[in-house]
């Protein structure tokens, strides 16, 4: 694992590394904010999975979540949202919706994908244990938050391994992965036509089986978000929420979009709420 910048903020240090992934076969960056409480002993843990187009880095620069993090003593951890390098597929026609920066958390099956497109096991056993055993960070005291593609992995993941993450939130998430353009065009490509391999990645279908054993969750959608009725459609998860006797709190939000400027607005309840939760 290979530093590759440091920066003192809000008296604790937002940090960036490359590392070599076997789960990926490639080299991948991930950014984590320290808190100051974390020179102390260990804290807890924010998992952000970030949307389409992102790096690691997208969360850092524009959510302005360090001020929030160093006052509540949560360390914030970002990992990229594909594989990327020399030999990593991308889409043919360089779509933004799928390929580089599209890796829908899923371990994909088939080819070209299937070869580095692995981020469920990157993410969930590989990037984990790594933050864990590298950093003062208290991994019984983890949460996940996402946006967009990334509100759809921390809500799959959220449910998918209660037993790893406290409460789960997310900002204008995709709630069903099924059900929407980008979703299916992703799911199509990496997992092909299985309707059970489907229903493995969707958010709706993990909420109504979990039920009311699922961790709290936090939704956040504003109202004038481009994507609100083709993609993001948040009265399925409210839906599926009801359903299965979820506790979800989505809230619907005047006026923002789909931007980091709406998440700028929010972070800072968001990481109240997984605080509260995680102790
Ligand atoms: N056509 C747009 C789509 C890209 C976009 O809006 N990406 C969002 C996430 S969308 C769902 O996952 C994003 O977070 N962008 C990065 C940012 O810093 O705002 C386009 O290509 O611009």
């Amino acid at each position: 694992m290979e530093k590759i910048a440091e920066h003192k903020s809000f008296v604790g240090k937002q940090l960036r590394y490359r590392h070599r992934a076997q789960s990926v076969g490639c080299d991948m960056t991930f950014s984590i904010y320290l808190p100051p409480q974390a020179e102390l002993g260990k804290v807890p843990v924010l998992y952000w999975l970030s949307g389409l187009t992102c790096t690691d880095e997208n969360f850092v620069n524009k959510a302005g979540a360090q001020h929030h993090a160093s006052m509540y003593g949560m360390a914030i951890v970002a990992p990229d949202t594909s594989p990327r390098g020399d030999g990593v597929a991308d889409a043919e026609d360089g779509a933004y919706d799928l390929g580089l920066g599209a890796g829908f958390y899923l371990n994909a099956r088939r080819s070209p994908w299937s070869q580095h497109y692995r981020m469920e096991d990157y993410f969930c056993k590989e990037l984990i244990d790594l933050v864990e055993s590298e950093f003062p960070v208290d991994g019984k005291r983890s949460a996940i938050a996402g946006h967009s593609m990334g509100g759809h992995g921390a809500l799959k993941f959220g449910l998918k391994y209660p037993e790893r993450f406290r409460s789960i939130s997310a900002f204008a998430p995709i709630s069903s992965a099924s059900n929407c353009p980008w979703g299916k065009k992703a799911l199509t490509a990496y997992l092909g036509d299985d309707p059970s391999l489907w229903a493995a990645e969707d958010c709706c279908e993990l909420l109504k089986k979990r039920g009311n054993k699922a961790p709290k969750i936090l939704v956040d959608q504003g109202d004038a978000d481009p994507f609100l009725q083709d993609q993001l459609k948040p009265e399925l998860l409210q839906a599926a929420a009801t359903a299965g006797g979820a506790d979800l709190t989505l809230r619907m939000q005047s006026g923002y979009d789909h931007s980091y400027f709406f998440i700028a607005s929010f972070i800072e309840e968001h990481l109240r709420f997984h605080r509260e939760h995680v102790g």
